[in-house]
């Protein structure tokens, strides 16, 4: 299959990042964008200020206002906006082509991942989810990182590695697309958990404590959904967790930082927070936990929290309190 040229749809944080990952790959690539102004940015000075600061992008980006054919496609919008973004593209446009989900979240109300969102609106596209340690700013500035890009045909998934590895990116082929993809989306909660046990002062014992048990809960939910718990050694599972949870670059790691100081949800938000995954897809992932029986400690801890019905003292009071187990 040709991998030629990528069109990338979003031109946030992300979007951009892989934008100028592809290019750095050698791959032509256009980028979906939402106003006029910011195509004339990226076309003429090759910035998109607002996503990535002066960051200069490559001049193989073109900017453009709507997808159009192109031998692959990445889909980065947030993952509450993936199925209006979809909803907006002809699925003939995406029929038989290699679509790369790369938003971390689960959708409100359907409960859906990324890839179940895609066999909704594009049923003939061909899903692959992309994920693992990364920050935009990183990946777009060519500082190294390595991430798992997961499909169902083994050969497609290596070429597809192939055509947006470079020499500060490179994805390793896998293929268990629901372990993959569920690590992206959860390990944003833990990363609120972890960022609130930061804010409120905790200790970085405690912080550790519950990264160990993150990765156990994060375990049984992948099982419970058809994925594998090995697919969590690798830089989707392990190395996405350890970055989200112990760094303040993270977001979601911010939003929970502001929630263990005791702020609320609505005044987080009300402020200048930027985009936290992980608060819309906790109460999914409680309802997913709830639904498939499994034990899952701190994603219900973490959604008390959200819902602002306890505070981070009396949340934690109560995981400590729970009956002894057995570490398995
Ligand atoms: N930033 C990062 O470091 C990383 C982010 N991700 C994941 O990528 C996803 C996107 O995050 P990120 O790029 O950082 O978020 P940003 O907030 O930076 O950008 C989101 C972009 O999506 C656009 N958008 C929203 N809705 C639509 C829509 N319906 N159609 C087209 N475009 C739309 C927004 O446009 P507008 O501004 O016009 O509203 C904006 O450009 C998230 O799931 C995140 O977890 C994954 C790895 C790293
Ligand atoms: O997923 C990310 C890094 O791999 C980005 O994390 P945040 O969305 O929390 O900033």
């Amino acid at each position: 299959m040709k991998l030629d040229n990528v069109c990338v749809i979003g031109a946030g944080a992300w979007g951009t990042a892989l934008a100028q990952a592809a290019a750095m790959a050698g791959r032509d690539v256009t980028l979906v964008v939402r106003t006029d102004q910011q195509a004339r940015e990226i076309n003429d000075h090759h910035t998109n200020r607002r996503a990535l600061g002066a960051q200069t992008l490559s001049t193989k980006i073109t900017a453009q206002p709507s997808p159009s054919a192109a031998d692959c496609f990445i889909l980065a919008v947030p993952a509450q906006s993936s199925r209006t973004a979809l909803g907006e593209i002809a699925p003939a446009l995406l029929a038989d082509k290699p679509v790369m989900l790369s938003a971390k979240g689960l959708e409100t109300g359907t409960l859906q991942r990324q890839s179940e969102i895609l066999a909704d609106m594009a049923p003939d596209a061909i899903p692959f989810v992309l994920s693992g340690p990364s920050f935009a700013a990183d990946v777009a500035a060519g500082r190294p990182t390595a991430v798992t890009l997961a499909g169902d045909d083994a050969d497609l998934t290596s070429a597809l590695a192939g055509a947006l590895a470079g020499p500060s990116f490179r994805p390793y082929a896998a293929d268990d697309r629901i372990g993959v993809e569920l690590a992206g989306a959860l390990k944003n909660i833990y990363a609120l958990a972890c960022g609130a046990v930061e804010g409120a002062e905790l200790g970085a014992s405690a912080r550790s404590a519950l990264l160990a048990r993150a990765y156990a809960e994060m375990a049984r939910m992948v099982v419970a959904m058809g994925g594998s718990a090995t697919t969590l050694t690798g830089l989707a599972g392990l190395g996405d967790l350890t970055l989200s949870c112990s760094s303040p670059q993270s977001r979601n790691y911010q939003f929970g930082m502001a929630l263990g100081r005791g702020q609320k949800v609505q005044a987080i938000l009300a402020g200048d927070a930027k985009l936290a995954e992980g608060v819309a897809t906790t109460p999914v992932a409680r309802a997913l936990a709830r639904d498939l029986g499994v034990d899952a400690p701190l994603i219900i801890a973490v959604d008390q929290l959200l819902d602002g019905h306890a505070d981070i003292t009396t949340i934690v009071a109560g995981l400590m309190a729970r009956p002894l187990k057995r570490e398995e």
